[in-house]
């Protein structure tokens, strides 16, 4: 069984599919492990409804081929099955050929009516170029009007009419799917397009072992688990580490603060919020859990307040972007040696100077936080080029600072020059001022409370995965998206870091919900 989950390209996933095949897996063995574990899952997750029937819309390809596999076991197993080859009067490939015999050899499948409960998206898989045909975009629509009398719709592999490397639609020629059953890997696509995807499911079907390379892989609870180990039974305040968060100027210090509960909610024992003197004031009374100290103005200051005080800095929350802010970030830079975490503002200000950036960084834990726009200043780089390369630029601009580089966003990437990691938790709940504090503060902790070989990437990883299963929690909480604010999603800390998210049963190897709207 598959433990590192590889987050691919079509071509990638074309290539461990060879790989497999070449290993000495026939690929029509592969074709039908798909189509039985996907049939499986729609009978685990959908008994009650293949009563009312299954349409299987079957395209040219191997995606039909797969399809085909479905409708014939779901029709053995007592189901009414009607499928449908789109595109061609014949499969287009040996194994779909074969698989479409084998299920018509049952009995001749009448064509979908469009009354069915549950619908099979076998159209286009991995190897759709481009958008759809106006045969697979007819498709397309007939299964749109089935989900909206109210089929559910089932992917597989890849919803038809979304890209499965870059997550680009068509719409309305791409499927909108209430489950994606997803084939060995996770692609790409599905991570950046999650509200076509649905739940996404990744089904094993015995690649072997993912080959151990810098490639994105997905990170998880186990990962979570297995990084943060519980906290000592005779710890603390010491012990359980001091974060100090250097930011918060006049108006801002709301960001340093919403760090700072973050962090105390995710372990650490002190927090302290190092601030604009006229918000020193509001900080001591919004957060009485922190200290609040005024930005240095002498060394003195400086070692009291942070370098001779912390575990852990943090730099950036509120902290502005002017001729003092610059100068206040290098300084802490070149007298604190330890780890840190740099957030927006600390990012944005080193922009088109990395070579800056990197010489003070370099040589100790160090984890950057921008959003695409952020590192898109920082790299010099369009913001269309940051989001078309999300899963490989951070990898590069790591390797230029010497340091570990998260990528926010949907999903977020966070990559050093010898790992790749993809955390994809999270709802849209928290793209609202602030959620990335509350994410720099996770992370702060995590610097603090990890096992002490983690890699800051790793760290970060963690922290990315927490801050969005505690906005999936917060969400399901309030019942949805809109009327969840942060406030939620820092109360709900504490149980992402329980972290019993259930698990499905093998063969799905990891599961990701459907993201509410
Ligand atoms: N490889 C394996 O071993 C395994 C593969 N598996 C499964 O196979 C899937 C990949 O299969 P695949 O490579 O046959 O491609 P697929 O997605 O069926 O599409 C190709 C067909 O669509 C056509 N077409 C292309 N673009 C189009 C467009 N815009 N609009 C309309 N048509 C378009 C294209 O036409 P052509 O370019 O040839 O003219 C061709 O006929 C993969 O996702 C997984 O489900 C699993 O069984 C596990 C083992
Ligand atoms: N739709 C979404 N789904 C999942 N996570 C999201 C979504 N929108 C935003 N996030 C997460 O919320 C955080 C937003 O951070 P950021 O853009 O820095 O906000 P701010 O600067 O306002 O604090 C990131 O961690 C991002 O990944
Ligand atoms: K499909």
């Amino acid at each position: 069984m598959t433990s590192r989950i590889p987050v691919v390209t079509a071509a990638e996933s074309a290539a461990r599919d060879r790989a497999a095949i070449d290993a000495g897996t026939p690929s029509r063995a592969l074709m039908q492990r798909a189509g039985a574990a996907a049939a499986a899952e729609i009978a685990r997750r959908y008994g009650d409804r293949l009563r009312g029937g299954v349409a299987v819309h079957a395209g040219p390809g191997n995606n039909g081929g797969d399809g085909w596999v479905v409708a014939a076991a779901l029709r053995r197993w007592g189901a009414t099955v009607r499928a449908a080859l789109h595109g061609a009067d014949e499969p287009k490939t040996d194994d779909a050929r074969y698989e479409r015999a084998r299920a018509l050899a049952d009995g001749t499948l009448d064509a979908p009516t469009g009354s069915e409960a549950v619908v099979v998206d076998g159209v286009l898989g991995t190897g759709a170029r481009g958008a759809p045909a106006p045969f697979a975009a007819a498709a397309v629509e007939r299964m749109h009007v089935a989900r909206a009398s109210g089929a559910v719709v089932v992917a597989l592999d890849v919803p038809t009419g979304l890209d499965a490397t870059t997550g680009e639609n068509f719409d309305p020629h791409t499927v909108r799917a209430d489950l994606t059953l997803t084939f060995g890997t996770l692609k790409r696509g599905l991570l950046v397009a999650r509200g076509h995807a649905g739940t996404i499911a990744v089904v094993d079907i015995g690649l072997g072992e993912a080959p151990n390379d810098v490639g994105p892989v997905l990170s998880g609870a186990a990962d979570v688990a297995r990084l943060a180990p519980a906290l000592d039974a005779a710890a603390h305040k010491g012990t359980r580490g001091k974060i100090a968060i250097v930011g918060g100027a006049a108006g801002m210090a709301g960001a340093t603060l919403l760090s700072a509960e973050a962090a105390l909610r995710s372990g650490a024992g002190m927090a302290r919020v190092v601030v604009a003197p006229e918000s020193v004031p509001v900080a001591q009374t919004a957060l009485r859990e922190a200290l609040a100290s005024p930005w240095p103005t002498d060394d003195a200051a400086l070692a009291h307040t942070v370098t001779e005080w912390a575990d852990v800095v943090v730099l950036g929350p509120g902290l502005g972007r002017d001729d003092a802010a610059r100068a206040l970030a290098e300084r802490v830079l070149a007298a604190w040696r330890g780890p840190v975490v740099l957030d927006a503002d600390a990012v944005t200000m080193f922009a088109g100077d990395t070579a800056r950036l990197g010489t003070l960084l370099r040589g100790r834990p160090a984890l950057l936080t921008p959003h695409p726009l952020e590192l898109s200043r920082l790299a010099g780089l369009s913001l269309d080029e940051i989001l078309a390369r999300r899963f490989d630029v951070g990898r590069e601009l790591a390797a230029t600072l010497g340091a570990s580089v998260l990528l926010k966003g949907v999903p977020t990437v966070i990559s050093d020059e010898h790992a790749t990691l993809v955390s994809a938790t999270g709802t849209p709940a928290l793209a609202t001022a602030g959620s990335g504090d509350v994410l720099t503060g996770i992370a702060a902790a995590l610097l603090v409370h990890a096992n002490a070989d983690a890699r800051a990437t790793e760290r970060g990883a963690a922290a990315a995965w927490i801050h969005g299963r505690a906005g999936e929690i917060a969400t399901a909480r309030r019942g949805g998206v809109r009327g969840t604010t942060l406030r939620d999603v820092l109360g709900a800390l504490s149980d992402a870091w329980r972290g019993d998210a259930a698990r499905a049963p093998y063969p799905v190897l990891a599961e990701l919900p459907a993201v509410p709207g």
